[in-house]
């Protein structure tokens, strides 16, 4: 099942990934995978208690396992998280299985969006700032290698950015 079936939406942590996905799932009557949620929902613990205990290498093993599986699945919109591109297999397999939206944003609006919780393992120590540059320069291209559309979120609702998508896919600009 390939393109409009299964749509997977990468960036970085704040880009609204888990927000946008569950409208854009409504909004195409599709079902929606959060790949942290389903995590959570399997493990009976939270992320933070998986980097804790397992570290993450421990935490990239089982979002590995929940992307493989969570893929077997068609007709749906799948939010992953922002550390989801860095492993080959992910890649590949998001690549080859559905469409891949990249959600663009700033890292001024990263570091807002990101500062209303502490569920976010990677962003408790040192300066949020900086991490999330860091991860930026190392993860943006990933993004982009494995993106059949991007699309920026900065001063966008989630549902325009919904209505965006929604347009495009029915236009079939996402079928690549
Ligand atoms: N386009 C947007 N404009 C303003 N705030 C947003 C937007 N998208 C998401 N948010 C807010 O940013 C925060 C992080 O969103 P989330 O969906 O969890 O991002 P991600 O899953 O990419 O880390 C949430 O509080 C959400 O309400
Ligand atoms: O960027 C990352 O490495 C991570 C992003 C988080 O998801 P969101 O991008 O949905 O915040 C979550 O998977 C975990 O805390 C690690
Ligand atoms: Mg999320």
């Amino acid at each position: 099942m390939r393109k409009a079936d299964l749509v997977y939406l990468v960036g970085p942590m704040g880009a609204g990934k888990s927000t946008i996905g569950r409208l854009l799932a409504d909004s195409l009557g599709l079902a929606f995978y959060d790949i942290d949620r389903e995590i959570e929902e399997r493990s009976g613990v939270d992320i933070p208690w998986i980097f804790d205990m397992e570290g993450e290498e421990g935490f990239r093993d089982r979002e590995s396992l929940m992307m493989q599986e969570i893929s077997e699945l068609g007709g749906a919109v799948v939010s992953t998280g922002g550390g989801a591109v860095l492993r080959d297999d992910n890649r590949s397999l998001m690549m080859s299985k559905g469409t891949v939206v990249y959600l663009c944003t700033s890292i001024e609006e990263q570091v807002r969006r990101t500062s209303k919780d502490r569920k976010r393992p990677l962003l408790q120590k040192g300066n949020p700032e900086e991490t999330l540059r860091r991860l930026m320069a190392e993860r943006e291209p990933l993004y982009l290698q494995v993106a059949d559309h991007s699309i920026a979120t900065d001063h966008r609702s989630p549902k325009a950015v919904v209505q965006e998508l929604v347009a495009k896919i029915e236009d079939g600009d996402l079928n690549s």
